[in-house]
């Protein structure tokens, strides 16, 4: 019955509204399992893309409840707690290391439909006031991770904003202040006035320091420059210029930020450690390569490039599933000298290898069955990546596959709003950060014709079940 019952929520999500029966009397099994059937009719019929963000607020109440429930069901069922914003909720992160496919499904459906109708209940004015006023907690975040107060505050007990603000050679009441506007979202609490405690949110921050090193990178690298991203477009309309990107106007340079980045090794070690967070969120994770290339097209042993490779998250996953795959790991040097001497594991030394290269330079590595990049090309705009693409034809054995693991841009629709929404600001973060960008499949399929015509085959592997990271391939057909 609970699969029945799934199953049905499911299909009740992607209904055309008109078509529901009134949403708050679906409640038995028997009468999902109905509504399933004409369901299957209909969608055969009119196929219907995306119906949660064309749902009414009745529709989208009931999708929250039938959702909700299944979450909470299976986390009772389980004896895992329940989501609190008490610090003691310390939940393991990424949640689908404890949680199944499905489950996350039915919460990300819930959070989905509560967002839809959180914005129908508020109406556009107040979601046009509300959309403006968003970087508030970007603001407190920027503050308290630049100032190290997920780790300056106790974890058992409290610490006074007095101190706090001594402690980090703060104005107190700039401290209160900011610290008051975190609340608002769960980030740090007061029990007693002028005394600060954890919460969930900042016990994780605390506790996580990938995560923290990603959000730090947001709010000190990210944030700054989507601020300046309408004066850049003013000042330089439709650049691909690396270095005439919101990114240097917000921090006075005429660098892009990689070159900027590889001059302060701190910068770039703090972006591999953010970077090895993004490796660990659901449907990012660097293993996916092994399911979507075939490695039996490969000879053996062969020779695999990982450029712009970081820490070598997926050259590893290939090596370690693949023993006649042997992996070099390039990136920049300043990247490349931060790599910890343990990075290697045992079992793989001999078959992973670290090597410093600028991808703006020729390829020195003649000859490899497998040149990839993996979140690399997003970095770069068609200009600058057809310029990379260019660098790795004298390098390139005939056969040779050039393999792209990105983001796979759907049409509007496709995907849930929520899904939507993370999409399209992450491509205004790439143009903000070097004029780059997120592509769909046509984009794709230009680019690689673009930087030459002997890139054949063009093939691209959606991921099963979502848009998130797509395998795009090329073979070197000269
Ligand atoms: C978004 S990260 C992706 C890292 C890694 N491929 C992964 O999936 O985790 C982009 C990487 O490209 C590297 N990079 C940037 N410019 C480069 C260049 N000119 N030559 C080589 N690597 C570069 C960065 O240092 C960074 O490690």
């Amino acid at each position: 019955m609970a699969i029945q019952l799934r199953r049905g929520i499911r299909l009740l999500s992607s209904f055309p509204r008109s078509n529901l029966p009134s949403p708050l009397v679906l409640r038995t099994s028997y009468q999902i399992r109905s509504f399933s059937k004409s369901y299957s009719r209909h969608s055969r019929e009119n196929g219907a893309p995306n119906p949660i963000a064309s749902a009414n607020i009745g529709d989208l109440s009931s999708i929250i409840q039938e959702n909700t429930k299944i979450y909470h069901d299976y986390l009772i069922s389980q004896k895992l707690p329940l989501p609190s914003h008490n610090q003691e909720y310390t939940v393991q992160f990424p949640l689908s290391t404890v949680l199944p496919e499905d489950i996350i499904e039915a919460r990300d459906k819930a959070i989905n439909a509560s967002q839809e109708l959180s914005l129908l209940l508020g109406g556009p004015h107040r979601n046009i006031i509300s959309g403006a006023s968003e970087q508030f907690m970007a603001i407190c975040l920027h503050f308290i991770c630049r100032h190290n107060f997920p780790t300056r505050v106790p974890i058992d007990g409290t610490i006074s904003v007095d101190d706090l603000a001594k402690d980090c050679g703060l104005d107190r009441e700039d401290t209160l202040r900011t610290l008051r506007c975190a609340q608002a979202w769960h980030l740090f609490s007061e029990p007693e006035e002028g005394r600060v405690a954890h919460t969930a949110a900042s016990r994780l921050l605390r506790d996580n320091e990938r995560f923290r090193a990603w959000i730090t990178n947001v709010t000190e690298e990210v944030w700054p420059s989507i601020s300046h991203l309408v004066d850049a477009m003013d000042k330089w309309p439709g650049s691909e210029d690396p270095a005439k990107t919101a990114w240097s106007l917000a921090h006075g340079t005429d660098e892009s930020v990689f070159t900027n980045w590889n001059r302060h090794p701190e910068k770039a070690a703090s972006f591999v450690t953010a970077m090895s967070f993004w490796n660990t969120a659901p449907g990012f994770e660097a293993r996916h390569i092994l399911n979507q290339f075939d490695f039996s097209l490969l000879p053996t042993p062969a020779l695999w490039v990982d450029m712009g490779g970081s820490l070598g998250h997926a050259a590893k996953e290939v090596a370690r599933a693949h023993p006649h795959v042997k992996t070099i790991v390039q990136d920049l040097p300043a990247t490349i000298e931060g790599v910890p001497k343990d990075a290697i594991p045992e079992e793989l030394k001999g078959r992973v290898q670290f090597m410093p290269h600028d991808f703006f330079n020729a390829q020195p590595v003649i000859g490899a069955d497998v040149y990839y990049f993996r979140a690399v090309m997003h970095d770069w705009s068609d200009e600058t990546c057809i310029t990379i693409l260019e660098n790795l034809i004298p390098a390139m054995k005939k056969g040779a596959r050039v393999l792209v693991t990105d983001t796979c841009v759907p049409r509007f629709g496709e995907v849930s709003m929520m899904e939507e929404r993370r999409i399209r600001s992450l491509d205004m973060t790439m143009k903000a950060f070097a004029n780059a960008k997120e592509r769909s499949t046509e984009d794709w399929g230009a680019l690689f014709r673009a930087a030459d015509k002997r890139f054949g085959q063009f093939k691209v592997q959606l991921p099963k079940g979502s848009q998130r990271l797509a395998l795009m391939s090329v073979v070197w057909e000269p």
